[in-house]
């Protein structure tokens, strides 16, 4: 059965973004958030097109959404799994794949980034897509750490450029920060938050700070808990438990760390001791350092602080 189109749809014309409203949205990373994104913006009407860099990826993108889709229908449509299949259906229908960014921007009123956490690569991306996309289509990266500003200044569409920031896993998490630059327009500030909602989402307004609200406060709680574990105060499980039963936390950081990707967590810290090195909270850890080095990323390589195989 063909779930996903293949090919870029044809006979759009150029991006024309209606009174601000996002209809067409192009993704760019198909990994854990762009695929997440994707899944979401297609159960609620959005004509997406998730882009990678190879068939195998985006393969591996389409069975992520897919057992996603099922878990959600599962729940969803109890006692109506007919009307559950039909949705997944209608949902994948949603949902174009592609490894050409530069023709998948064409009909895009938003093109929304997920790609690697690192700035330059960030750049060069949103730099070369500023040349092809249709000049109204909205630019946004879904970028934990790094300064939109720095991001947008790589294109000349100042004013229609945004922060939008989803969290893992996104079919469950209600929140999405929108985040303003100094140039962000009202206009696309608005698309953005609008765009949020009609996800079902629970946007909050974020100036473009360092890991914007939740990051800024959820990094030093989550490498404190790495470093704490390294002095020998306690175990990475016993650390866990008492976190998710004496705080509250669905998660323990160190499942957490391994849920978000530890590559990615060494990216963010990484990036924000560079910047401010004599600040304590942004310190790395040895562990994580060893871990990244062995390829031990966490969940989605089947091994970081726990194995999953
Ligand atoms: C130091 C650096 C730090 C850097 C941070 C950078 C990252 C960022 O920029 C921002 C972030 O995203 S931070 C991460 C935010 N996310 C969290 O904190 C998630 C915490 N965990 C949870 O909420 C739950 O464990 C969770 C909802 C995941 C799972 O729930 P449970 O714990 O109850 O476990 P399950 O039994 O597996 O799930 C229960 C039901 O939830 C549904 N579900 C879970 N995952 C799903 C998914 N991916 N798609 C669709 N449905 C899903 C599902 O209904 C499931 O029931 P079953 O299907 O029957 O298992
Ligand atoms: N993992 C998490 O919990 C969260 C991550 N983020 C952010 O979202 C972004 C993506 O994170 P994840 O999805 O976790 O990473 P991931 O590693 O799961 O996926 C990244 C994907 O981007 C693709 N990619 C890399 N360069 C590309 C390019 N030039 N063109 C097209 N595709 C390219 C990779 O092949 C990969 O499939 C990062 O900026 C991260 O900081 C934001 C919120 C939560």
């Amino acid at each position: 059965m063909a779930f996903f189109t293949h090919q870029i749809r044809r006979g759009f014309s150029s991006s024309i973004i209606k009174n601000g409203v996002i209809k067409n949205v192009t993704i760019i990373g198909g990994g854990q958030m762009g695929a997440g994104i994707a899944q979401v913006a297609a159960s609620t009407g959005h004509t997406v097109t998730l882009v990678d860099t190879s068939e195998d990826i985006l393969k591996k993108s389409r069975k992520g959404i897919e057992g996603s889709l099922k878990r959600v229908v599962k729940k969803k449509f109890a006692d109506k799994p007919e009307a559950g299949e039909e949705f997944i259906q209608n949902v994948l229908q949603n949902v174009s794949i592609s490894t050409d960014a530069g023709a998948s921007v064409q009909a895009a009123d938003l093109l929304l980034e997920a790609i690697v956490e690192n700035l330059k690569v960030k750049q060069d991306l949103f730099g070369h897509l500023d040349e092809l996309a249709p000049a109204n289509t909205i630019f946004a990266s879904n970028t934990s750490s790094l300064p939109i500003t720095d991001i947008a200044g790589s294109t000349s569409r100042l004013d229609r450029f945004g922060g939008l920031h989803f969290f893992n896993p996104v079919p469950m998490m209600k929140l999405v920060e929108v985040v303003g630059t100094s140039t962000t327009s009202q206009e696309t500030f608005d698309s953005l938050l609008n765009f949020s909602k009609a996800l079902g989402k629970t946007p909050v307004s974020c100036k473009d700070t360092p890991g914007f609200i939740v990051n800024r406060l959820l990094v030093p709680y989550m490498m404190e808990a790495l470093r704490l574990h390294e002095r020998g105060h306690g175990s990475k499980e016993d650390i866990d438990i008492a976190m998710k039963l004496g705080a509250g936390y669905p998660m323990g950081p160190f499942e957490l760390c391994d849920y978000v990707g530890l590559d990615t967590v060494k990216f963010i810290i990484d990036g924000w001791s560079a910047k401010d090195p004599h600040n304590p909270l942004f310190a790395s850890s040895e562990l994580l350092n060893k871990l990244v080095a062995e390829g031990k990323y966490g969940k989605k390589t089947g091994e970081g602080f726990y194995k999953y195989k």
